[in-house]
């Protein structure tokens, strides 16, 4: 189980980021300093894939890379079975597999090497690299191209190693930052069944995503944040009662809006606790 609460971070801007965050006229900018999340919390468990929504800019990658240690918080918490990682950032690294819109592999070395490098630097020795690699081949379905070089692979094809890459290490959660952008449909729904069956081994996944299909398909649970502040945390049944609406797409504009994120309304952040249901 993973748990998130109330994580806020605030960056220092330069002279031309304030001049770009200027004309969005944000509420999270205070001069120089702007409070990308305010108070993010949410929770998943053994099992669950967790869909994290909100509008662009509102935090979602933000809270990934605090989730994958590559950014400190400002304050907040971030347990994993019991243990704190913000408070051992070595431990998120062995216990969460992360995969960016950046994540990088490297262009010369075949989609093998990059995973096994990888591998490596977590410390896994030969007979694990075979064991857990030639399972994670099978099941992401890129035995045939394994010995190309990365540069000549398709995006798809690209994805599906740099998923591997993130889990070869056999990570207690997953973390994936919108997985599926940019893919056609065949390589979605590769991505897509990966997740579904990450869930079927009892591992917890969270992704973000600007695509309710995803969500209306694969997550057990949701969170929204709006402006670096959760509005909702439950599942998609709650949402759907909260709101009123069975559809997804008017649940969430009715979530925002209640929230006061299409008008002028402030926003009156309801309190999400963090293991609620
Ligand atoms: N290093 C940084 N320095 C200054 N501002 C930042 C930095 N990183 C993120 N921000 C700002 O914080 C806010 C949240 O960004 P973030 O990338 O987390 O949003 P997001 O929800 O992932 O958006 P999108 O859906 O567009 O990817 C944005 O206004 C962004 O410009």
């Amino acid at each position: 189980m993973i748990t998130v609460s109330h994580l806020s971070k605030s960056f220092h801007l330069s002279k031309e980021a304030m001049k770009q965050q200027d004309d969005k006229k944000d509420p999270r900018q205070s001069g120089r300093l702007f409070q990308a999340l305010k108070d993010v919390s949410f929770s998943c468990d053994k099992g669950q894939v967790l869909g994290l929504l909100g509008p662009n800019g509102a935090g979602k990658t933000t809270t990934l890379r605090i989730l994958s240690s590559a950014l400190k918080p400002d304050s907040g918490a971030i347990v994993i079975n019991d243990v704190d990682i913000i408070k051992k950032p070595q431990e998120a690294k062995k216990k969460i597999g992360f995969l960016s819109t950046k994540t990088g592999l490297y262009n010369r070395l075949t989609a093998k090497e990059n995973i096994e490098y990888f591998a490596k630097l977590h410390s896994m020795n030969p007979r694990q690299i075979k064991e857990y690699g030639e399972q994670l081949y099978q099941q992401l379905d890129i035995e045939a191209y394994l010995h190309r070089r990365v540069e000549t692979l398709s995006s798809g094809m690209q994805q599906k190693v740099s998923i591997a890459r993130s889990v070869i290490h056999q990570p207690e959660v997953l973390v994936l930052d919108e997985p599926t952008t940019g893919l056609d449909i065949m390589a979605t729904e590769a991505i897509l069944e990966f997740i579904d069956s990450q869930r079927s081994l009892g591992r917890p996944v969270i992704f973000s995503t600007h695509h309710l299909d995803e969500i209306a398909m694969l997550a057990d649970k949701v969170a929204i944040i709006a402006q670096g502040t959760t509005c909702f945390s439950g599942t998609l049944e709650q949402l759907q009662q909260s709101t009123q609406c069975r559809d997804l797409r008017k649940a969430f504009m009715a979530t925002l809006s209640m929230r006061g994120q299409h008008g002028t309304e402030p926003v009156t952040s309801q309190q999400v606790q963090p293991g609620e249901q």
